[in-house]
């Protein structure tokens, strides 16, 4: 048995790591629940033995400030939150008072300073005393207000979120797996804390203001609702809030929670703030909280169950995720039977073992999550082979936390990408083939090879029964698949992957060798050097793919499948040979940039991205417009044409 003393440095420790990886890492040792609950149990013994480290989590606020943006010491220290599950206690700790009720908002709290009516500065909390800088930022936020009608000195503080509207829609055009953001606070903290404020523009930024910290000269009448009002009519935007006591505060409770599951803003919790301002004040501050105000974070919803299995799931990168598979239980009204276990860290903590009684909950009523492992039988083997190659695993560890890992090269998991290029628009333009199913399907051993992607109806029967698929949306997939044998050679070449050989470049290569495969194929680097707009380099790159006797093998494998489209090369469509197109603003006749590009070099012409001596032509609709290609244009007496002008110079023999 270890003695207190020794337990409240472990946990000491055990809790700073955690923290360091949460708020500067973006990642999770483990989860909040077992944070909490360790969290607790370092209060509970420093209590006992009146021992807190100088270090304890206990009396710290927030992260370590590290990042590239200029810091600044807050003029107000920002503190935490004492928290509690219980309504009751939450009850109990208002007593005769009245308090405000409002949603806590999970996302980066700002401090925002205005003076003489205009915003002068936006901080992050930071670790509480020391905060970065995000001025420019915060001006591009949704709804901040540059100016108000206020011209005395103003501090308030509010929390910056990302809906999870805005958080999906972002993620789903994100295309690699591994690239998509984990949650709405995490993609905020880096959306806020950017040294450029163009990316922070693009990703809808929200503030919520939830305390006035001082308005030069103003009487609040010393209500806090008082105050939420006026910044209402100040222009804020200020968080959902209503005022309580005693007796309806549970009923208030209960409406907060009905709405999270529709509450396109995140939340993990609720804050009860002292309506009465000069008596919270009075009140004072522990090491780590304000005494006027206290936090609610739902009590969640536990129930027991067998763990039956862990899921081992390779990725493109090589990373191996642990995910539990337990006997279904009912969870905020759902079935739920699967939850990630995030990495080897998380997974060796909770000491697992098949069949292990286990306790799972939805954090934040949202995500399933194991809380806690019962019976720790510590029974279960972390793969020594890869799931779906075979080849030795790796655990490696970075900043503390343990990740698994397959690395063989040659690992199909890492096939992902050359595939999702593959069925890409530009390539085969196979409609529905998502990268999650790509990954599904090559996990399965399913696509190995090119020419794989015509023979999945194999799989038929294993298909239909695998997550998110059904008859239906695999006849819909074959169809797409049989539609996209019919290919033109040069997408067919794009298609495989070769490195620096884009569509135009493979576009170059057909039209010279007029769609001869074997004549392509059977010359030399210094050959394709020579033909115009290839370089020694796209020429080395073409050769030393086909110099790889697999390479060859997969392609012929891959023409057996496919139909080529004949493409016309003949010279007469070729209107626009050497000449030298550069495309600046909106178009209305054509799709998108990239399709008129495309027709422009099918005609025989070069796009350019900048306006030179050797342009021929500026294509812009609004030959006005003060951009700086309409002006280079100008300079060089380059000629501005509109796209009606272009479509009547392609139809000139
Ligand atoms: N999983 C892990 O490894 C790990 C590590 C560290 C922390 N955590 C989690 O973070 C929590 C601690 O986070 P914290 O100290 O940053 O914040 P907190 O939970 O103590 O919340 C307090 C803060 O919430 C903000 N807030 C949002 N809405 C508000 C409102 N309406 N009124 C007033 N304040 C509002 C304020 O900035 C306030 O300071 C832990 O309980 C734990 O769940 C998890
Ligand atoms: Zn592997």
């Amino acid at each position: 048995m270890i003695s207190k003393a020794d337990r409240i440095k472990e946990l000491t420790g055990i809790l700073n790591r955690a923290s360091k990886a949460y708020y500067m890492q973006d990642t999770e040792l483990m989860s909040n629940y077992e944070y909490d609950a360790l969290y607790d149990e370092l209060v509970q013994l420093e209590k006992e033995t009146g021992i807190t480290l100088s270090n304890s989590p206990t009396i710290h606020v927030g992260y370590e400030v590290l990042s590239e943006l200029p810091k600044e010491e807050h003029e107000y220290p920002m503190l935490s939150l004492d928290k509690t599950k219980d309504v009751q206690v939450l009850a109990d700790w208002l007593g005769d008072q009245t308090g405000v009720l409002s949603w806590k908002m999970d996302g980066l709290t700002i401090v925002l300073t205005y003076d003489n009516g205009e915003l002068v500065k936006a901080v992050t909390r930071g670790n509480g005393y020391v905060g970065e800088v995000i001025t420019n930022n915060a001006r591009v936020f949704k709804n901040v207000p540059h100016r108000i009608a206020f011209k005395g000195k103003l501090t308030l503080r509010g929390e910056a979120v990302i809906k999870y509207s805005d958080f999906n829609a972002l993620n789903s055009q994100i295309e690699d797996s591994e690239a998509k953001y984990k949650n709405p606070r995490n993609l905020c903290s880096g959306s806020v804390r950017q040294l450029n404020n163009a990316v922070t523009a693009e990703r809808n930024v929200y503030f919520f203001a939830f305390t006035l910290v001082v308005a030069e000269g103003m009487d609040f009448y010393n209500s806090r609702m008082q105050q939420f009002e006026w910044l209402s009519s100040q222009g804020f935007d200020v968080v959902e809030h209503v005022l309580v006591d005693r007796e309806n505060l549970p009923t208030y409770v209960a409406q907060f929670a009905d709405r999270i599951a529709d509450n396109d803003f995140p939340s993990d919790g609720l804050v009860l703030i002292l309506e009465d301002i000069a008596y919270g004040e009075s009140l004072g501050t522990t090491a780590k909280f304000p005494r006027n105000a206290i936090a609610f974070k739902w009590a969640d919803e536990i129930r027991e169950t067998h763990l039956l299995d862990v899921e081992w799931s390779a990725s493109r990168t090589g990373l191996i995720n642990p995910i539990a598979v337990f006997e279904p239980v009912e969870l905020e009204g759902t079935t739920v039977s699967r939850a990630s276990l995030h990495n080897i860290s998380i997974l060796r903590a909770l000491q697992l073992g098949k069949g292990d009684v286990i306790q799972v909950y939805k954090a934040n009523m949202i995500i399933p999550q194991i809380a806690e492992n019962l019976t720790r039988s510590d029974t279960l083997e972390i793969p020594k082979e890869c799931p779906v190659c075979g080849k030795p695993t790796e655990v490696r560890c970075v900043n503390d936390v343990s990740s698994l890992y397959c690395v063989n090269e040659e690992c199909p998991a890492k096939h992902v990408k050359r595939f999702s290029l593959f069925v890409s628009r530009d390539a085969f333009n196979i409609e529905g083939m998502s990268e999650a199913t790509l990954e599904k399907f090559i996990q399965s051993g399913f696509l190995r090879e090119p020419a794989d992607m015509f023979h999945l109806d194999s799989y038929h029967d294993v298909i239909v029964e695998m997550d998110g698929f059904g008859e239906k949306s695999y006849q819909r997939l074959m169809a797409s698949i049989q539609k996209a044998r019919k290919v033109t050679l040069a997408k067919l070449i794009y298609s495989l992957g070769i490195l620096n050989i884009g569509l135009s470049n493979a576009r170059l290569l057909c039209q010279h060798y007029r769609n001869d495969l074997q004549a392509m194929l059977a010359a030399s680097t210094e050959e394709l050097t020579a033909i115009d707009g290839i370089g020694p380099v796209i020429a080395g790159s073409f050769t030393d793919y086909f110099a790889d006797e697999q390479h060859r093998i997969e392609l012929k494998d891959l023409l057996g499948e496919v139909e080529i489209e004949q493409e016309n090369f003949s010279e007469e469509g070729r209107v626009f040979d050497g000449k030298v197109f550069v495309i600046t603003g909106s178009l209305e006749h054509f799709k998108n940039r990239n399709n008129l590009k495309a027709l422009l070099e099918e005609k025989g012409a070069k796009v350019a991205g900048s306006v030179s001596s050797k342009t021929s032509y500026l294509i812009n609709n609004d030959s006005t417009s003060a951009s700086s290609k309409n002006k280079r244009a100008r300079e060089l007496g380059v000629p501005v044409i509109t796209e009606e002008e272009l479509i009547d110079m392609m139809k000139k023999p």
